[in-house]
């Protein structure tokens, strides 16, 4: 299994459980290690048979913009399974940092890994 990955990928969403924190939304930042396997896209020099990181990465950006959760778990949770909706993905490790959560930590966040059983998504052969 090969992984591809998109590090320090930046979201903006409304995000957390404080009133205040519902008016506006807060950039946030996703690490994403995928499992793919890459046999045929590097035979055939075709991106139609890899995992598209620029349209997964836009697709992560408007789920965010369009999100409206409380807790950095549920919007992680819902970014894993958009990714694991993507043909050809067998795992996804997401980390969500939320750098301005804690004032006296450079950044706060969660990693979570989810295996393509954890999806309603098909993988492609
Ligand atoms: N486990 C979590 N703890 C906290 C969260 C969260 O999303 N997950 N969020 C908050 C607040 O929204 C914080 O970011 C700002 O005070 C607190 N704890």
């Amino acid at each position: 299994m090969d992984t591809l990955f998109v590090q320090e990928l930046e979201l903006r969403a409304v995000i957390g459980v404080h009133d205040w924190e519902r008016t506006f939304a807060q950039r946030l930042r996703v690490d994403l290690v995928l499992g793919v396997t890459t046999e045929m896209a590097a035979k055939t020099d075709d991106l139609a048979h890899a995992v598209d990181y620029a349209a997964l990465a836009e697709r992560l950006q408007a789920l965010a913009a369009q999100s409206a959760c409380e807790l950095i778990e549920t919007l992680a949770a819902r970014l894993a399974d958009e990714v694991l909706e993507q043909p050809g993905v067998h795992w996804v490790r997401l980390t969500l940092h939320k750098p301005g959560a804690l004032p006296a930590a450079k950044s706060v966040g969660i990693t979570i890994e989810r295996p393509i059983e954890h999806s309603a998504g098909e993988v492609a052969s």
